[in-house]
């Protein structure tokens, strides 16, 4: 069997990392420094397997990721895979008590430590980093006046501290991954149950009319087809166009998803499926509780 080649959203210490350390059996791990660049790596055929992050519980949809997957790259969801999300925040190992005047991390990562940022650093400057891992190497250099949002494995890996463990807001807090690729390969994970099938597909609607969204949903409705998401993104083209990304709770099937195909095509629309996958819910080690 030939080695996978599965590439992240790195550098070291991401939750990205994570969250592929306890996906896959084994591989050759490739890091990348954006989703753009991981996600070009599998349209190139750099690396077999790409994973990005698509969602937070408290923050939603990490659109970047969203964006590319529509917008610039041709590649099907194969799997996706839920873990939690556990944020520190990360001093320098010379941090004595002094003022911390920056903190740094990933957007989604500051967003889900607002209220803990403005209750006890409300003057400090935020810094948006392209991944939590990435804040953790900036403050390793950076020194003891400026701290990091992210996860143990990113202190661990950069030699900084845990000042404040469990800074979320919310306690249930937790990421979605997608697992990417242009051609269908095999992949290696390791024994985990795989708690359902979904099937994601991407709706657009020839223009604005009234009632075009319940009649998309309708054909989906009557045909008990459950929808855990549904999402309304830009279609880049001008105020107003917007396409719909849902998710379904079954896996892709000969007959009602032609069926919903058709019907929606009928009334004008278009209907491409994303991807139909098993999706994995795994725990990672937590060293640090609340
Ligand atoms: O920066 C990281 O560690 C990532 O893996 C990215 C990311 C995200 O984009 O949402 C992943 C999980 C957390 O929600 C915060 C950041």
């Amino acid at each position: 069997m030939t080695t996978q080649r599965i590439g992240y959203l790195g550098p070291k210490g991401t939750f990205t990392k994570m969250a592929v350390d306890s996906l896959f059996e084994g591989g050759e791990f490739v890091s990348y420094e954006t989703i753009p660049a991981c996600l070009d790596a599998v349209e190139n055929g750099e690396i077999d397997t790409g994973v990005v992050p698509l969602e937070n519980a408290i923050e939603g949809s990490v659109h970047l990721t969203i964006d590319y997957l529509i917008h610039q790259v041709n590649q099907a969801i194969i799997a996706e895979l839920t873990v939690p999300i556990r944020q520190h925040l990360l001093t320098h190992p010379d941090y004595h008590g002094e003022e911390i005047t920056e903190i740094h991390s990933h957007s989604h990562a500051i967003a889900q430590c607002h209220q803990f940022l403005h209750k006890h650093y409300p003057n400090a400057e935020i810094f948006y980093t392209a991944s939590t891992g990435r804040a953790a190497e900036v403050v390793k250099e950076k020194g003891p006046h400026a701290a990091a949002i992210g996860n143990h494995l990113a202190a661990e890996m950069n030699g900084l501290d845990i000042k404040e463990s469990n800074i979320h807001d919310y306690d249930n807090n937790h990421t979605r991954f997608a697992v990417v690729q242009k051609e269908p390969k095999t992949l290696q994970v390791k024994d985990h149950p795989v708690e359902k099938h979904k099937t994601t597909v991407m709706v657009t609607l020839p223009q604005d009319y009234v009632g075009a969204l319940h009649q998309v949903l309708a054909a989906f409705a009557w045909r008990k087809m459950n929808l855990s998401k549904i999402e309304s993104r830009p279609m880049k083209t001008g105020l107003g166009n917007y396409f719909f990304l849902v998710d379904v709770d079954q896996p892709y099937d000969q007959i009602l998803f032609p069926g919903v195909q058709q019907e929606l095509e009928a009334l004008g629309c278009k209907l491409k499926v994303l991807g139909t996958y098993p999706s994995y819910e795994i725990d990672v080690p937590a060293p640090v509780t609340k």
